[in-house]
């Protein structure tokens, strides 16, 4: 599935149509691939697993599908060119793993799928089999993820990053992306207004064809991490008509309920939200940590409310499992729980 001359937004808003109105976005990977037992202590993180488990990445993904994902998020997230040439990798190597995370991607779609059709009683609506439309998002993480020193939560990348110097950093693995077969990029966990505006820029210079959407990362409710404003962040973001989806990733729950008010007063687009388990990630130590202050509940009862507030994509990001996943597809598509509004509908 690709644009193929589609509207990058007729082409999200089919999508949630064919998915029932709302999508399930997958839960978080790389602390999944820990829980498999690998050790990410590394500056490729996820990535380091199209290197060495493969298979492992393809299973996780395939958890994913079984969990009820409707979006299937690659092992790009760390995978970046400059990365791997310094782990010794020649460009080339680095290019042919960028584009290896989306196939696997896709291979476990389709093994999910054929799996389905087999088992096709589950997937009969009126006498047919149809499938539940998955797609493939490939990852792209921040400049800050790249650096591996937990700046991706502060954004704050010092003064010699500049606009273009962002666009350098990311320009050719998003060329790759863009022509791996993906059906869309994932910007994820985009710390300040400066990347955003630098992905804003690449999209349009580089023609990129495929939709994507651009998912921010809060540390207060209000701002994104670095400080910048939510409303300016997301306003780049329905600017650009590349991009299909604006949201919140890898945020504690807590904060989630203000910041799609937010991001709903500067735009239309369909708003995506996928945040972590309300742990925080201590970069020196390289570990998750309980919060202190306001506990976060299972923020899984908090879906619906989000969905009645107008957000439609719904996942989880780093230590959320197959079984958050699970737990929120139950709830989105659980009719009992619809607002009398969609009911009505
Ligand atoms: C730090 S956020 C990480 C996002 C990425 N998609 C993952 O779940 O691993
Ligand atoms: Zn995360």
């Amino acid at each position: 599935m690709g644009l193929e001359g589609v509207e990058p937004s007729v082409f999200v808003s089919d999508f949630l149509a064919k998915c029932g109105g709302y999508a399930v976005v997958d839960g978080g990977f790389a602390t999944e691939l820990e829980r498999h037992g690998q050790d990410l202590n590394d500056p490729l993180w996820s990535a380091k697993c199209l290197i060495s488990s493969p298979h492992l990445v393809r299973r996780v993904h395939l958890d994913y599908l079984d969990a009820g994902a409707n979006v299937i998020i690659t092992a790009s997230y760390q995978a970046t060119i400059q990365g791997f040439e310094a782990k010794g990798l020649s460009t080339e190597e680095a290019e042919t793993l960028i584009s290896r995370s989306v196939e696997i991607a896709c291979e476990a779609r389709q093994i999910y799928h054929d799996k389905c059709t087999k088992d096709s009683w589950d997937f009969l609506v009126d006498g047919n089999i149809t499938r539940r439309p998955v797609l493939v998002a490939a990852s792209v993480g921040s400049y800050g993820a790249y650096l591996a020193d937990g700046s991706e939560y502060t954004g704050n990348y010092g003064d010699s990053v500049t606009l273009e110097s962002l666009k350098d950093f990311h320009r050719r693995r998003l060329q790759i992306l863009a022509t791996s077969g993906a059906d869309l990029i994932a910007f994820e966990t985009i710390p300040n207004k400066l990347e955003a505006q630098a992905y804003a820029e690449l999209l349009e210079e580089e023609g990129i064809d495929i939709p994507s959407w651009f998912s921010f990362t809060s540390k207060d409710g209000i701002n994104v991490v670095s400080g910048d404003s939510i409303c300016d962040c997301a306003s780049i973001a329905d600017s650009c008509k590349q991009v299909a989806a604006v949201g919140i990733n890898c945020t504690p729950p807590r904060f989630i309920h203000g910041l799609i008010l937010s991001i709903r007063k500067v735009t239309n687009k369909p708003v995506v939200i996928y945040p972590n388990s309300g742990e925080t990630y201590d970069a020196e130590r390289k570990t998750w940590v309980k919060s202190t202050g306001v506990a976060d509940e299972d923020f899984v009862s908090y879906a619906a409310k989000w969905r009645d507030i107008g957000a439609s994509l719904f996942g989880g990001c780093c230590r959320t499992t197959p079984n958050t996943i699970r737990a929120i597809s139950r709830i989105l598509f659980d009719k009992s729980s619809l607002t009398l509004s969609k009911a009505d509908m």
